[in-house]
C-alpha cells in the first residue's frame, strides 16, 4: 500500500502465452466478479486500471497484468498484492514459479493464490486430492501464502461469475491485505501507475518534424509520498525523463468520508 487509503493488486495468470500452458485461466472473470460483488455493477470488459470503492476511507485498483514477462516485473514494482490466477485442472507450470521469484526480487508484493476450473474435475475425490497438492506445494514455494478456490461459475444477474460466497471470501482477504503498513521503501518514494496518458505537444511542432520530442501529459493516482515540479522521473519500459509541471485534479472516484467532509 502507497497512500493512506489506496491499494493496488493486480491479476496475474500463471504463465505466459508463447508456452503451452491453458489459454483464459479465469484472469477477467475474477475482476469481473470482485467488481459485481463490490459495486453490483457488470463490467463488461477488464481495460486498463479498474479503481472500486471497497469501504468509508478505503479503495483499491486493479490491473490485469498482461502475458508477458515485462507487464509483470512492472506490475510486482507497484502492485501491493497479486492475485496469481492458476488453472486448478491443468495444475503449476514452471512458470508459477519462476513468475514468484521474480516479484520477491521485483517489488515484493503480497501474493495470494487462486483456484479456478475446480468444476472440471468430475470425481470429488480426485478433486480433493488436487487441492491437498497444489495447496501444499503453493504454501511450501510461497513460504506460506494462502490458496483460494473458486469452484466453479454460477449464473448471477444473466451473466457467469464466480460464487458470490467464494467471491466475498476473496474481497474480505484484500481487505484484510489492504490494512497492512507499506513497504517503507514505497512509502517514501512517489510514484504513479498512469491511467491515461496524452500527447500535448504543440500540433505545429509535430507538423514540423513528426519525430520532435513530445509533451505527454500522464493521469493516475500518486502513491507513496509527494511528487514535485522539476524532478526526474523513471517510466518503466521507456527510460529517465524531466517533470515540467504536477496538476492536482479532483478526485474521480472520492471516498464517502472525503464526501462527507466535502
Ligand atoms: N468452467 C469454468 N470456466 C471458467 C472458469 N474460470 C473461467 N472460466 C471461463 O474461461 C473463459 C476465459 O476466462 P477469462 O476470465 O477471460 O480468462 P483470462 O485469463 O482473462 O483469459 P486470457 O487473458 O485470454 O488468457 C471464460 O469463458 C470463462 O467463463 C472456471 O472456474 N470454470
Amino acid at each position: 500500500m502507497a497512500a493512506a487509503d489506496d491499494d493496488l493488486m493486480s491479476s496475474h495468470r500463471s504463465h505466459r502465452t508463447q508456452r503451452s500452458g491453458p489459454p483464459g485461466v479465469g484472469k477477467s472473470l475474477v475482476i469481473k466478479s470482485l467488481v459485481k460483488h463490490v459495486t453490483h455493477q457488470t463490467l463488461p470488459e477488464v481495460r486498463g486500471p479498474i479503481t472500486i470503492v471497497t469501504g468509508k476511507d478505503r479503495r483499491i485498483q486493479i490491473v490485469e497484468c498482461p502475458n508477458d514477462i515485462n507487464g509483470m516485473i512492472d506490475l510486482a514494482k507497484v502492485a501491493d498484492l497479486a492475485l496469481l490466477v492458476i488453472d486448478g485442472s491443468y495444475g503449476f507450470e514452471m512458470e508459477t514459479f519462476e513468475f514468484l521469484n521474480i516479484m520477491q526480487v521485483h517489488g515484493f508484493p503480497k501474493v495470494i493464490g487462486v483456484l479456478t476450473h475446480l468444476d472440471k474435475f468430475k470425481d470429488p475425490k480426485n478433486l480433493r486430492k488436487t487441492r491437498q497438492l497444489l495447496k501444499h506445494r503453493f504454501w511450501n514455494e510461497t513460504h506460506g501464502s494462502k490458496l483460494f478456490y473458486l469452484s466453479g461459475l454460477s449464473e448471477t444477474h444473466g451473466g457467469k461469475y464466480y460464487s458470490s460466497k467464494e467471491t466475498l471470501n476473496l474481497t474480505r482477504f484484500i481487505k484484510s491485505v489492504s490494512k497492512l503498513p507499506p513497504l517503507k521503501w514505497r512509502a517514501t518514494h512517489p510514484y504513479l501507475l498512469a491511467d491515461r496518458f496524452e500527447d500535448v505537444t504543440h500540433p505545429e511542432k509535430v507538423e514540423l518534424d513528426k519525430k520532435c520530442d513530445r509533451n505527454i501529459a500522464l493521469y493516475g493516482y500518486l502513491r507513496g509520498c509527494n511528487l514535485k515540479q522539476g524532478m526526474n522521473v523513471h517510466i518503466a519500459g521507456v527510460g529517465d525523463y524531466g517533470l515540467s509541471g504536477v496538476t492536482v485534479l479532483s478526485d474521480p472516484c472520492p471516498l464517502p468520508s472525503k464526501n462527507k467532509k466535502g
